[in-house]
C-alpha cells in the first residue's frame, strides 16, 4: 500500500461508538430480578382460565438427527423438523416451553436415532417433565435410498419425505403414525386406449399415512421402506436418479405395460396395506402432476381395519 493509498483510508470509530452512532444507547436502571427462583412464574400460575387448552407446545424446530434404515445408506444423518406439544387444564396459565428443547438437547447428546421405540420412549418422558398426563412428538425429515437402473445397475440416490407422530396419554397408551411420500410414474391407461401410438404419463406422488398397530417392532419391519415398496411395486414404473439407455428403454416399455390411473394406485397400494400386518389403519393418496394438463389429478382411499372386525 502506498501513502496515498495510506492517507484515503477511512479512520473508523470503535465498534462501541459506531453502535452508538446507530442509535444503541446505554443500559437504563435494572429494577427486576435476575435470579430465576425470584422471578415471576407466570406459566405456573393457577387461577381459573376458563378453558383447557388441547395443544400447546413448539412447532417448525429444526434439529439434526440420525435415521436408522434397512435399505442403502443405513446411517443417515439429516435435518429433522419437529413439533412437540401436550395438552393443559383450565386451571394452568401455560406450559413450559423450554422444557420441549431441553429434552431434545438431552437426546441428542445420547446420540437420538429416530425410531418408533426411541419417539415413545420420548414421549413419555416429555410428558413427566411437563408433568402432563399426555404428550406428542411427530418429526419431518428426507429419507434416502439408493436405486439401480434396471438394466445396467448404476446406483444413485432417491428420497421419500416421511414422518413418525406419537401421541402418549398415561391412561390409554400410545398412538403411533406414520406416514411416507413416494413418487411414481403413472402412464394414463385411457390415452394408451383410444390412441393410435403413445400415451401420456406423469409424475405420481404416493402418500401413505399408516397408524401402526401396538406390536408393530421395527427390528422386523423398516415402514419406510415397506411403504415405499407399497407404492413403487404398483406403479407404472420405478422413478431412477441414473438411467443408461437400456434402462430407459426398460422402464418406457414397462410403464406402457403397466397403465394406471389415480384411481388404480390407491386401490392397489391399499390391497398392500391391507396385507402388511403391521398396518392398523391407513389413508392413501395419489396426485398425479398431469403433462398433459397444468391441474393434477387425485385420489384418496381410507380403511380402518378395526371396522371390518366391529370394533
Ligand atoms: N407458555 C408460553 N411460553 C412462551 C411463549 N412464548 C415464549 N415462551 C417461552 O417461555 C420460555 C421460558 O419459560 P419456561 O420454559 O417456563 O422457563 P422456566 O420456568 O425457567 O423453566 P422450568 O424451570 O423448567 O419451569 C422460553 O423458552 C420462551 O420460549 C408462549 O406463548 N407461551
Amino acid at each position: 500500500m502506498n501513502q496515498t493509498e495510506l492517507n484515503n483510508q477511512k479512520q473508523l470509530p470503535s465498534k462501541k461508538e459506531r453502535h452508538k452512532l446507530f442509535g444503541s444507547v446505554d443500559p437504563g436502571p435494572r429494577t427486576k430480578p435476575v435470579d430465576k427462583d425470584k422471578m415471576a412464574d407466570l406459566q405456573n400460575s393457577r387461577k381459573d382460565f376458563l378453558f383447557d387448552i388441547d395443544l400447546v407446545g413448539i412447532s417448525n424446530v429444526k434439529h439434526p438427527i440420525r435415521i436408522p434404515s434397512q435399505l442403502t445408506p443405513e446411517i443417515q444423518t439429516t435435518i429433522g423438523t419437529f413439533t412437540f406439544g401436550s395438552s393443559i387444564k383450565k386451571g394452568s396459565k401455560g406450559t413450559n416451553m423450554s422444557r420441549f428443547t431441553e429434552q431434545l438437547d438431552k437426546y441428542h447428546h445420547e446420540g437420538f436415532a429416530i425410531d418408533v421405540a426411541t419417539l415413545k420412549d420420548f414421549t413419555a418422558e416429555l410428558a413427566g417433565r411437563l408433568k402432563q398426563s399426555d404428550a406428542c412428538v411427530e418429526v419431518s425429515f428426507p429419507w434416502f435410498f439408493e436405486r439401480k437402473g434396471p438394466y445396467s445397475d448404476l446406483t444413485g440416490m432417491n428420497h421419500a419425505d416421511a414422518s413418525i407422530s406419537v401421541n402418549y396419554e398415561e391412561e390409554k397408551g400410545y398412538d403411533v403414525s406414520v406416514t411416507l411420500t413416494g413418487k411414481i410414474t403413472t402412464l394414463c391407461p385411457c390415452s394408451k386406449e383410444i390412441s393410435e401410438y403413445s400415451a401420456h404419463n406423469q409424475r405420481g406422488n404416493v402418500t401413505m399415512k399408516v397408524k401402526l398397530t401396538d406390536d408393530f417392532n421395527e427390528q422386523d419391519i423398516d415402514w419406510k421402506a415397506a411403504l415405499l415398496e407399497a407404492a413403487e411395486s404398483n406403479a407404472s414404473a420405478r422413478i431412477h436418479p441414473v438411467l443408461k439407455r437400456p434402462d430407459e428403454k426398460m422402464v418406457t416399455e414397462q410403464a406402457y405395460e403397466n397403465p394406471r390411473f389415480v384411481e388404480d394406485i390407491v386401490r392397489l397400494v391399499a390391497a398392500d396395506l391391507y396385507e402388511y400386518e403391521f398396518v392398523e389403519s391407513f389413508e392413501v393418496t395419489c396426485r398425479n402432476e398431469e403433462s398433459i394438463h397444468l391441474h393434477d389429478a387425485a385420489a384418496v382411499l381410507r380403511y380402518d381395519k378395526k371396522d371390518e372386525r366391529g370394533e
